[in-house]
């Protein structure tokens, strides 16, 4: 029987805490039943860490359809990119070119059905702003990628997932000041769609329940605290139940969170970043994951940042990142799962 596709880690920034949750997650490989998975990004780089933090651990140079086989002993690494001259725990200019070489490497074998799903390794934002990449994150950049020519870019929709809780926040990366004017029902009701079907798609939840907050405080107090919640929160929740999709809201998004409010929804939909990342975060940090809906293929990633204030100490949580490689592969699984088995074979005449 043919080995089984391993998932691929794309290291992100070298400066930052990714090569030490990969190699602390490999560590824990045994213990924590992690699946294995190869790593795109510099080896050197890895094994200067590995010594960095103390971590006596093999690595080994070698291609994705060997990965699985030789997880059991040695960390399997796929070269990418060019060498990393930069320090643990200093953003460095350089780390730009190795974060999109190792990306590149890391998908190209997701789509190419080399690996079984994509795992991202944090990058720093403004590192890569600065290096000129023209994306906000990883999010839009996999959906820039993932256009076929002639059509237009897939709506990537990130979700901040655990067993706690699942968010949706609509719009992603933007000023905060930008927010109202970017929230049109359309944009919710593409979300919701989405959301819907990913969630009925990938993670087996039929119908989900999609708990819409509202913008304004107390969603807006029937127009009385802001206009948009009557105006585009509530017409889009509308338009999403003509659908048959389980949708409630504009809710009060102070008083979504507590554990009976949680119950009554399986993802709550925020209208900006910070609304439903911070109730996230706040209950699942380190066994956060974010994943990628809309998408052709399966991405994950540590809900965290770089975390340059502890990379190469030793002290870099790699639970998150675990939870990222058991999604990744847990989804990747339920997708060949629901694939129509392939037709059998004529018999020739
Ligand atoms: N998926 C991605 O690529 C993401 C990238 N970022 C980027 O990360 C950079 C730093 O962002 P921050 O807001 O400082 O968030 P951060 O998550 O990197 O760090 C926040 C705090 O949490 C701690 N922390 C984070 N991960 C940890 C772990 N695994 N174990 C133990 N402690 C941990 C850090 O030491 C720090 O004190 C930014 O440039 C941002 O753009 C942030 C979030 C996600
Ligand atoms: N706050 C979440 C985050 O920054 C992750 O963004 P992305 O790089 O996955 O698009």
């Amino acid at each position: 029987m043919a080995a089984l596709s391993p998932l691929v880690l794309a290291l992100g920034d070298p400066a930052g805490i990714g090569p030490d949750i990969a190699l602390a997650a490999f560590q824990r490989r045994h213990a924590a039943s992690v699946p294995p998975f190869i790593v795109a990004g510099d080896p050197a780089a890895l094994a200067a860490r590995a010594r960095l933090i103390g971590l006596d651990l093999p690595l080994v140079e070698t291609s994705p359809e060997t990965a699985s086989a030789r997880f059991t002993d040695a960390l399997p690494v796929l070269p990418a990119g060019p060498a990393f001259t930069g320090r643990a725990g200093l953003p460095d200019a350089s780390s730009a070119a190795c974060v999109e070489a190792s990306l590149a490497t890391a998908l190209g074998l997701v789509t190419a059905g080399r690996a079984a799903a994509l795992v991202t390794n944090p990058l720093a934002k403004s590192v890569m702003y600065d290096a000129g990449f023209p994306f906000p994150g990883h999010t839009e950049w996999l959906a820039h990628r993932a256009a076929t020519p002639g059509r237009p870019a897939p709506h990537p929709v990130m979700m901040i997932w655990s067993d706690k809780l699942a968010v949706v926040p609509a719009t992603i990366h933007v000023p905060y000041a930008e927010v109202p004017g970017l929230l049109t029902i359309d944009l919710l009701v593409e979300t919701g769609r989405i959301v819907a079907r990913d969630m009925a798609r990938r993670f087996g939840i039929a119908r989900p329940r999609l708990a819409f907050c509202g913008l304004n405080p107390h969603a807006g107090e029937d127009g009385t605290l802001g206009g948009e919640d009557e105006a585009i929160v509530r017409p889009a929740v509308e338009a999403l139940k003509r659908e048959g999709i389980l949708a409630t809201g504009p809710l009060p998004a102070d008083t979504m969170f507590h554990p009976e409010a949680r119950a009554r929804y399986d993802v709550a939909v925020g209208m900006y970043h910070d609304q439903v990342l911070i109730p996230a975060k706040t209950l699942a940090f380190h066994d956060g994951v974010n994943v990628t809906l809309g998408l052709p293929f399966i991405r994950t990633s540590p809900d965290h940042g770089t975390a340059f204030d502890i990379a190469g100490t030793g002290r870099a949580n790699p639970s998150s990142l675990i939870a990222a490689l058991k999604l990744a592969r847990r989804l990747a699984d339920a997708e060949r799962a629901a694939a129509p088995a392939p037709a059998p074979a004529l018999a020739r005449a």
